[in-house]
């Protein structure tokens, strides 16, 4: 019987595979860093064929480190960072412009033409989003007006659009399987999430042809094989998820009312709803969490742009410190930030603010503020963005949360998860596995094959490792929070 679970985790810093065994313990990973290209201010761009080179050669990394073969492989599962642009050529296979990034502020300006003719509200009752150059919608239009030829060709039934999970599955399947699972296609600001279908009415005012689009599929289901001269053998695709609904999985957030918060490049706290979108008045966004088994649960969610980016930039550009985990160590040399904070806007800010204009800060400095200081606002910053989004959670769900289950790569930093819990003055858990999004992958697609019965056999896997309590009373909690809103509140508008 095939042994492992492979996960392809395909972030906006690395690409990574993972394979796990049934108990969903980590057997085998490699991991390599994509190249960030930043062409204009405000403007991300990836390569498409560096995202799948270094995403298939991981595959083959994890394997060969353990001596696997396809007949060891299970199934694979894919899990992506979301609403990442890529479009090209149905017979070439050839990108026909870069991957527009999630984070790239370009479509800023268009977004404000379609709030003024009215769009806003329309695509919050359509697609459960607010209407953000942050969706894939307007960055496809934008490939379209830009690449010459462009237009013509995707009318023609020439060019395909994929987010990163349809990129890769057409590549692992060699052009043979054009699809996107339900919980990627509600991020593109052109699928309709009540009705569950492309919604015409958004094509045809963004000018995206329909013949483009993926067909949309469930998050756990046999998609089709891997070719055969990739891993000696065809493999299973069985499981596809944006990355936050695939570690909303993997931390086993079954229930409504579970939630949970990933520190990544960005932070991104969701909370599943089940089987009810709720709709948000406090500047979050509804979105499909996954389809399993014919049934299909929704999140809230409040998305972060800049959490572990605002870490690497204190690493690359301010060159405070020489690793991310370092942080910690000049955090813990102070007792406090000596009355600076850091508002890393450097992309605008998302929820619940959805400033497009907003632009990083660092304010309070005096004479005695430091290098520890500044590494230590710059922490903090996570911690507040995070308490921001789940005040609003609480509002629009009306329930109180009991813990918050955390993950990522900056969620191994201690002294942010106490701070976290400090500032929130609720229970952090951060459990056994923090490759959490790998593992929802995983787990999605072994639940198609049959390794896992059911979810809840699925719960099994998850373990809290460390609990992290309030430590802080709630008069100085209260009081560093407020000093955080007025940071923020300069911090807004700025580009305008
Ligand atoms: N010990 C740490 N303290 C603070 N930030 C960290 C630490 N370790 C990693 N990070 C940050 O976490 C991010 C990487 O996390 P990861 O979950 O791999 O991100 P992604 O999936 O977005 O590529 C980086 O931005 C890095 O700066
Ligand atoms: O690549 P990550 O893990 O930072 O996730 C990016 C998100 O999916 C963007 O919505």
């Amino acid at each position: 019987m095939a042994k492992y679970l492979m996960a392809l985790d395909q972030g906006t810093t690395s690409s990574r595979c993972i394979l796990f065994d049934r108990q969903g313990r980590v057997c085998s990973q490699a991991q390599k860093e994509l190249t960030q290209y930043f062409p204009h201010p405000g403007w991300v761009e990836h390569d498409p064929m560096e995202i799948w080179a270094s995403q298939v050669g991981m595959a083959q990394e994890a394997m060969l480190k353990i001596g696997a073969t396809a007949a060891d492989i299970a199934a694979i599962g894919i899990t992506n960072q979301r609403e990442t642009t890529v479009v090209w050529d149905k017979a070439t296979g050839q990108p026909v412009y870069n991957a527009i990034v999630w984070q790239c502020r370009r479509t800023a300006p268009f977004c404000d033409q379609l709030a003024a003719e009215g769009w806003g509200e329309k695509i919050r009752t359509k697609c459960g989003l607010v209407l953000d150059a942050y969706f894939s919608g307007t960055k496809i239009r934008w490939i379209l007006d830009h690449v010459p030829g462009a237009r013509e060709k995707a009318e023609a039934g020439e060019l395909l659009f994929g987010t990163v999970d349809s990129w890769l599955i057409w590549n692992l399947t060699r052009g043979m399987v054009h699809v996107t699972d339900c919980s990627n296609a509600s991020r593109t600001m052109l699928y309709n999430i009540f009705e569950r279908r492309w919604d015409p009415e958004l094509l045809d005012r963004l000018g995206i042809p329909s013949a483009m689009l993926p067909r949309v599929v469930p998050s756990s289901q046999v998609y089709g094989y891997t070719h055969p001269s990739l891993f000696g053998g065809p493999i299973p695709i069985s499981g596809a998820a944006g990355d936050q609904q695939s570690a909303l999985f993997g931390q086993a957030c079954f229930s409504p009312g579970m939630a949970k918060n990933t520190y990544g490049t960005g932070c991104f706290l969701l909370m599943n709803t089940g089987d009810r979108p709720v709709v948000s008045r406090n500047g979050l966004v509804t979105t499909m969490a996954w389809e399993v088994d014919g049934q299909v649960e929704y999140a809230l969610e409040g998305s972060i742009f800049v959490a572990g980016a605002a870490i690497q930039w204190l690493r690359d550009e301010l060159r405070l410190i020489d690793t991310a985990a370092q942080s910690e160590e000049l955090a813990r040399q102070v007792t406090d930030t000596n009355g600076a904070y850091v508002v890393p806007a450097f992309t605008g800010l998302g929820a619940p603010y959805w400033d497009p204009y907003a632009r990083g800060t660092i304010v309070g400095l005096t004479r005695g503020v430091g290098r520890a200081h500044i590494v230590r606002a710059t922490l903090e910053s996570l911690a507040y963005q995070t308490r921001d989004v789940l005040r609003a959670m609480e509002e629009d769900s009306g329930i109180r949360l009991s813990s918050l289950q955390v993950d990522g790569g900056a969620c191994a930093n201690d002294f942010l998860m106490q701070f976290q819990a400090d500032v929130i003055q609720v229970p952090v858990q951060r459990p056994v596995c923090i490759e959490t999004t790998a593992l929802g992958a995983a787990c999605l697609a072994g639940l198609a094959v049959g390794c896992w019965r059911d979810k809840a056999e699925v719960a099994e896997n998850w373990a809290v490792a460390r609990t992290f309590r309030p430590e802080m009373d709630l008069e100085t909690s209260q009081a560093l929070v407020a000093g955080w809103e007025k940071a923020v509140s300069r911090a807004l508008r700025w580009a305008e």
